[in-house]
Formats: structure tokens, sequence, C-alpha cells
């Protein structure tokens, strides 16, 4: 029997299905992944918005990756919403303890509703604790910019912050682009010393919460199973391009994607 891949997603629970551990836990399934999770924070939200958000003590998050990580292990591991700086450090302690070498932080700040999901005072810890653990980071265009004080709006500047947030210490950079203007939405990644771009169509919806968390599953997914990363974010480009294209519709605010989503 060939050896399953798995992953740990370190995440906050997303009510509403679409983002967080769900849409993890659905794309790691749907790639063929056995799925793991150490929740973080508990939010009660819909694709309305995010209604209520509770922490877990540190000591839960530790405890929940410890007793997986002793007895399973993982392949691959991604961090999704942290919340604050005790929970980075200790989730940044526990990855440096069992070595966790494939880890994407896709680095959740504020949910698409507005929703505060990492504390400001949390954001130097991101940086200075889990980057240098990276070895993908995925930030979004509003949290690149979060992390460089810089102006990040078009593919230029998505080059020169992925330089930036590179030199904090992540091993490669995969800037996303689906907040840039235009019908065009690009994705670039950026390995240290060589981009890769990823351009596809703009797909007019309204349907997408959790497509950062589901790209960065997929991608995370992708690497458990030995997918060398530049193939790792192709594959996983596809999937969130997929599953965007045939969002299932539901809930009256930004619906989420189809976890269901069949790529090549
Ligand atoms: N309307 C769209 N059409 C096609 N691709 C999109 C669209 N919106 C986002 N994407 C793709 O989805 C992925 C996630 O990008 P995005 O910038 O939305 O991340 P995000 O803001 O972190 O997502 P979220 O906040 O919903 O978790 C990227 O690969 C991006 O190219
Ligand atoms: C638990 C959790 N994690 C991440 C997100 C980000 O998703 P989005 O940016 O689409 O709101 C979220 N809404 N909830």
């Amino acid at each position: 029997m060939q050896t399953i891949a798995k992953a740990l997603t370190i995440a906050g629970s997303d009510s509403g299905g679409g983002a967080g551990i769900q849409a993890d836990l659905k794309t790691f399934h749907q790639l063929g992944v056995y799925g793991m999770s150490a929740i973080t924070a508990i939010t009660a939200q819909n694709t309305l918005g995010v209604a209520g958000v509770y922490p877990l003590p540190t000591e839960a998050v530790s405890h929940q990756m410890r007793e997986v990580l002793r007895d399973l292990g993982a392949d691959a591991a991604k961090t999704g919403m942290l919340f604050d700086a005790a929970i980075i450090k200790a989730v940044s302690e526990e990855i440096r303890t069992f070595g966790l070498k494939k880890l994407v932080v896709d680095p959740v700040m504020i949910a698409k509703g507005g929703a505060k999901l990492l504390l400001d005072e949390a954001i130097a810890a991101l940086k200075t604790d889990l980057l240098p653990l990276a070895e993908v980071v995925t930030p979004n265009l509003p949290e690149a910019e979060c992390m460089t004080g810089m102006e990040i709006r078009t593919p230029e500047e998505m080059r020169e912050g992925a330089r930036a947030i590179h030199a904090l210490g992540a091993r490669n950079v995969l800037m996303k682009g689906g907040h840039l203007e235009g019908d065009t939405v690009v994705d670039i990644l950026f390995d240290g010393t060589n981009f890769y771009e990823l351009a596809h169509e703009r797909i007019q919806t309204r349907h997408t919460h959790g497509t950062g968390c589901t790209f960065s599953a997929a991608l995370t997914a992708e690497l458990a199973k030995n997918t060398p990363l530049v193939g790792a974010v192709e594959k996983a480009n596809r999937f969130i391009f997929e599953a965007i294209k045939t969002a299932p519709q539901i809930g009256g605010g930004h619906g989420p994607t189809n976890h269901w989503a069949v790529v090549e």
C-alpha cells in the first residue's frame, strides 16, 4: 500500500465552512492528502462576515500540534489564522521542535468582510518568529503591504514586495494577485533568484470567500506529495481557478469556492 501523504493545518475554524481549517481539510482530501488540524481560534462566521472571534489558550494549540506530530507526523504543514503573538511564538516553537520543513505560511490578517484575524501586535512576531521557518509564504496584496510598509498595487510592485519579504527570511514568496485591479489576476512566485508569473482571467463573482486559504491548502497538499515547488504552485493555481469558477453560489454574501474542484 502506497504511504498516504499527510498534511497539518494550523489555523482558525470558520463555522461557515468556506475558509479556515474547514477549507483546508476539504482541499487536502480532494487532492488525496490525509488532513489533520490544530485549531488556533474559533470564529462564528458565515458568508456575510465574522460575528465573533474566540482564540484558544496557547497551550491548547501547542498540545494539538504535539499530539498529531508525535504520532502521525506531517509531510507538510500550513499556518492560517494565528490571531496573536503568543500563539505565533508557540506554533513556531513546535515547528522547530519537530523540524517541519515543508511549511506554507498563509499570513491571514483581515477577513474579506473586514474582521481582524491577526492582532496588530502580532505582526512583528509573524515576521521574526514564523517567516524564517517558511518554505513559502503566500501573502495577498494588503498582507504584503502590511509586512513591508510598501504600496503594492501592480505586478512590478508585487515583485519588489516579494524581494522585501524574501529578505525577512521566507525561502520562497508567492504573492497572490486577487486584489489587483483589472481583468487579469497575476500570482508571482519568487524563489530568491527567479520570478515565475501565473496569470489568468479574473472570474467576475462575489463568491471568493476563503480563496487564499483554499489556494494555500492546495499548495500544502502538493508539497506533502513531494511535488516540486513550481509544479505545486501551478497545480494550486489551477485548483483555485476551477474552485472559484464552479463555486456553489451559496450564502447571501461572499460565498465559498468549490472544494470538489477537479484539476489534472
Ligand atoms: N476573481 C478571481 N478570479 C480568478 N482568480 C482569483 C480571483 N480572486 C482570487 N483569485 C485567485 O485566488 C487566489 C487567492 O488570491 P486572493 O488575493 O484572493 O487571496 P486572499 O485575499 O488571501 O483570499 P481570501 O482573503 O479570500 O482568503 C490567487 O491565486 C488568485 O489569483
Ligand atoms: C478562520 C478563518 N480563516 C481565514 C479566513 C480568511 O478568509 P477570507 O479572507 O475569505 O475571509 C476567514 N475568514 N476565517
